[in-house]
C-alpha cells in the first residue's frame, strides 16, 4: 500500500514537473539564459495565442501583477515580450534604446511589398535616415512652432460652421472630428487643402477605417501567416488588400497632386527638394520615391484616428462629468472671451484645460501597446534575456493605468492630478501616451497643437449636452490598432447664440 502511494506520488509529482517544463514558466534559451516567464500554458502550433483575449488590457494587468516587469508568450512560434512598468519600459527604449530600435514586419506592408520603406515600419540606417528627413521637414513646416497653427485654426472653423448648422441635432461627432483631422494632414503632406467631398479623399478615409476594423486579424497574419491560406478568407484578407491598396493609391495621388506644379510649400515638395540635395552630393537611395509614398502613408494611418480618438474621449468623458465641462467654459470665458479664437499663445494662461486633456490621454490611452518593436540584438534587461529578433511590446497602459503612480484612483477621471497647488501643470515623466526615446511619435508636436487648439475652439463655441431622453453613453472601449470610444451622438449647443 506505502509503496502504491509512493510510486502514485511520484508520479503525480513527475506530472507536475513535467507539466511546469511544458508551461515553459522561466523558459531559457539554447545557452540556459533565462528568458522572461510564460504565464500560461503554450500550445504547439498556436503557442499561446488561444490564452490571450480579444482585448488583452485586464489579462495583461494580472500577468503583470503575478509576473512582474517582463513576461514573454508565444503567438505562433513567434517569442513576444511584454515589457511592463515606467522602470522597466523606460531601460528598453531609453538606457537599452539602441537595442530596441526596430520593427517586426507586418502583414499589410508585406501585401503592398513595402515593408522595409517608410517611416513607421522600417529597420536601421533606412529608418534613422527617414526619420530624421521627416522630422526636420515637419519642423521647418511649422509643426511645434505657431505659424502651423492658422492652418489649423482654418479647418477648425470649417468644423465649426459645420457643427452650427446642424442646429443642435444628435450628431456623430467622433466622425466631423475625424474627418477635419485627416483634412489636416492631407494638406500639410500636399500644401492643398482637400474638399470634405472629393471623393478620392473620402476613400481614403473609408480604406483607413477599413484597415482598422481588421486589426485583429492582422494581428492573427502577422505571427501566424500560414492562416491567410485558410479556405474561405476567414481572416479578412481580400479586406485587408482592398484597404491597403486603395491607401497607397491616395498616397500615389498626393505624389501626383504635388508633382503637377503647386507653388505651395508641403511635405510632398520638402521631401523632394532633400531628395534632390543628397542626388547632388551623390546619395539617394534611401529617400527615393518609394519611401515618400509609404512615408505619406505612414503620416496619414498614424495621424489621424489617434488624434480624433483622443478628441472624441475627451467630450465623451465631459459628458459624465459635466462639472469639468463648465470649469473649462469658465476658463475660456475668463481667459478667452467669445470674441477671438484660441491660439497657441493662450495655452499657458489656460492650465485647467490643458489638465483635462493630458487627463483625457492617460485615461484613454488610445495606443495602450504603443508599436511593436524588435530586439536588434541579443540583450539583457534586468535578469532576463531577449535574444535578437524578439518582438516586444511597450504595455504604456501599465504606466498610465498604474495605481502606484497615480493613486487608488487611477481609473477616475480627474484632471487635477495634473495641476499644482499653484494651479499651474504638472507634467509627471511617466505620463507617456506618445511614448518615450529616439522611436517615439514623430507626430507628438503636431498632435499636442491639434487636441488644444480642437478641444479649446470647440468648448469655447459649444456646450456638449445628451441628446434628450438618451442615457449616459458607455465608456466602453473598442480596441483595434487603437482604443477608440464606442459610437455615441451628442448635440453641439451653439453659446454664442444664447449671449447675442
Ligand atoms: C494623440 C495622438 C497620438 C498618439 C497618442 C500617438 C502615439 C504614438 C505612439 C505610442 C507611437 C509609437 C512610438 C514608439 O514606438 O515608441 C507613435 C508612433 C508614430 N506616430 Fe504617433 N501618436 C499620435 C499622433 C500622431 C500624429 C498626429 C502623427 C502625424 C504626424 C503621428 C505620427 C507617428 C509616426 C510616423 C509614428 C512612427 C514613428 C517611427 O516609427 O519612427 N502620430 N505614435
Amino acid at each position: 500500500m506505502f509503496d502504491l502511494d509512493l510510486t502514485y506520488l511520484l508520479s503525480i509529482a513527475s506530472a507536475i514537473l513535467g507539466l511546469v517544463l511544458f508551461l515553459r514558466i522561466f523558459p531559457k534559451d539554447n545557452s540556459g539564459r533565462k528568458l522572461p516567464p510564460v504565464p500560461v500554458r503554450t500550445w504547439p502550433l498556436f503557442g499561446n495565442i488561444l490564452s490571450v483575449p480579444e482585448n488583452p488590457r485586464q489579462q495583461f494587468k494580472q500577468w503583470h501583477t503575478q509576473h512582474g516587469n517582463l513576461f514573454s508568450l508565444y503567438l505562433g512560434s513567434t517569442l513576444i515580450v511584454v515589457v511592463n512598468g515606467y522602470k522597466a519600459i523606460k531601460e528598453i527604449l531609453v538606457t537599452k534604446g539602441a537595442s530596441f530600435l526596430d520593427r517586426p514586419g507586418m502583414y499589410p506592408n508585406q501585401v503592398i511589398g513595402m515593408e522595409h520603406t517608410g517611416v513607421g515600419f522600417s529597420c536601421g540606417q533606412y529608418w534613422q535616415e527617414t526619420r530624421s528627413a521627416t522630422h526636420s521637414i515637419l519642423k521647418d513646416l511649422g509643426v511645434g512652432k505657431n505659424i502651423l497653427h492658422e492652418k489649423i485654426q482654418d479647418d477648425i472653423e470649417f468644423l465649426l460652421d459645420r457643427l452650427v448648422q446642424l442646429n443642435g441635432q444628435a450628431t456623430d461627432i467622433s466622425h466631423h472630428v475625424h474627418v477635419s483631422i485627416s483634412g489636416i494632414i492631407c494638406s500639410i503632406i500636399t500644401g492643398e487643402r482637400f474638399s470634405y467631398d472629393d471623393e478620392r479623399f473620402k476613400y481614403n478615409i473609408h480604406y483607413t477605417n477599413q484597415l482598422a476594423s481588421c486589426a485583429k486579424e492582422v494581428a492573427a497574419l502577422n505571427f501566424l501567416p500560414i492562416l491567410k491560406y485558410l479556405p474561405g478568407d476567414v481572416l479578412k484578407t481580400k479586406r485587408i488588400r482592398e484597404a491597403v491598396e486603395g491607401m497607397k493609391r491616395f498616397a500615389e495621388f498626393c505624389c501626383n497632386v504635388v508633382n503637377a506644379g503647386t507653388e505651395r510649400e508641403s511635405f510632398i515638395s520638402c521631401f523632394k527638394r532633400k531628395q534632390k540635395e543628397k542626388l547632388a552630393n551623390g546619395r539617394a537611395a534611401i529617400l527615393d520615391e518609394e519611401n515618400l509614398k509609404k512615408t505619406v502613408m505612414d503620416l496619414i494611418a498614424a495621424g489621424t484616428e489617434s488624434t480624433s480618438a483622443t478628441i472624441a474621449w475627451c467630450i465623451l468623458y465631459l459628458l459624465h462629468h459635466p462639472d469639468v465641462q463648465g470649469k473649462i467654459h469658465e476658463e475660456l470665458d475668463r481667459e478667452i472671451g467669445f470674441t477671438r479664437k484660441p491660439s497657441m499663445g493662450d495655452k499657458l494662461k489656460l492650465p485647467y484645460l490643458e489638465a483635462v486633456i493630458k487627463e483625457t490621454q492617460r485615461l484613454a490611452s488610445v495606443a495602450p501597446f504603443s508599436m511593436m518593436r524588435v530586439t536588434r540584438e541579443d540583450v539583457f534587461v534586468g535578469n532576463f534575456f531577449i535574444p535578437k529578433g524578439t518582438s516586444v511590446i511597450p504595455n504604456l497602459d501599465s504606466v498610465l493605468h498604474s495605481e502606484e503612480i497615480w493613486g487608488p484612483d487611477v481609473d477616475q477621471f480627474r484632471p487635477t492630478r495634473f495641476l499644482n497647488p499653484d494651479g499651474s501643470v504638472r507634467h509627471p515623466e511617466e505620463f507617456i501616451p506618445f511614448s518615450i526615446g529616439r522611436r517615439n511619435c514623430l507626430g507628438m508636436g503636431l498632435a499636442q497643437m491639434e487636441l488644444f487648439l480642437f478641444l479649446a475652439s470647440l468648448f469655447q463655441k459649444f456646450e456638449f449636452v445628451l441628446p434628450e431622453g438618451v442615457d449616459l453613453p458607455t465608456l466602453k472601449e473598442n480596441l483595434g490598432l487603437l482604443a477608440v470610444p464606442t459610437h455615441y451622438k451628442v448635440c453641439c449647443v451653439d453659446r454664442f447664440a444664447e449671449k447675442i
